[in-house]
């Protein structure tokens, strides 16, 4: 199965709060925020692309980093992942760039505690400031497939968290 889908109202609540500014919302606020929550689809018949939309309007200065809470989770086989990249005219006309190039979601991350909430760094790397409002696409998702070496020997651990939680 392949799939992008949303996370339920009370992981989105958490992680909103933990990690993005507006902490002030209301409950109201945020299950509007959460309804309008756009489930990614491609632009055209062959584009590679999964199109992200940011749930809120955000401001990003120069130099300023934010990690977007996307209300989602991505669904796929063992044998694929996700790549998530900036959207190309945030890159070329502003700068904007993800802030670890490329997110690389993997497809046990589903599974996680946080019911894989794919969160997505950003980073205004442009000299003017750059304004998304709510339901912009600023990034796109393309799943892959890899491969794994013959002698292929994988810690075998199952994940539950998110980036940086396996210490490896
Ligand atoms: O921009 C990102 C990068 C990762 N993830 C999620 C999906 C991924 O499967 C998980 C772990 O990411 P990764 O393996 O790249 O992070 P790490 O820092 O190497 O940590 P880990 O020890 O968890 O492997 O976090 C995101 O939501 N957004």
């Amino acid at each position: 199965m392949i799939a992008i889908e949303k996370i339920s109202l009370a992981q989105y609540q958490k992680d909103r709060l933990d990690t993005a500014p507006g902490t002030q919302m209301t409950l109201p606020q945020l299950e509007e925020e959460y309804a309008g929550i756009i489930l990614p689809r491609r632009g055209t018949l062959v584009s590679a692309g999964y199109d992200f939309h940011t749930p809120f309007s955000l401001t990003l200065e120069p130099g300023e980093t934010l990690v977007v809470p996307t209300g989602l989770r991505a669904i796929m086989e063992d044998d694929m992942w996700l790549g998530i990249y900036i959207r190309s005219s945030l890159g070329f006309k502003y700068g904007v760039r993800l802030v670890n190039s490329v997110a690389v979601i993997d497809a046990d991350y589903a599974w996680a505690d946080n019911e894989g909430h794919l969160k997505i760094g950003i980073y205004n790397g442009g000299n003017q400031a750059i304004a998304l409002k709510a339901g912009d696409a600023f990034a796109q998702g393309i799943f892959q497939r890899y491969y794994r070496t013959d002698d292929d020997e994988p810690i075998n651990r199952r994940r539950t968290g998110g980036f940086g939680s396996t210490n490896l």
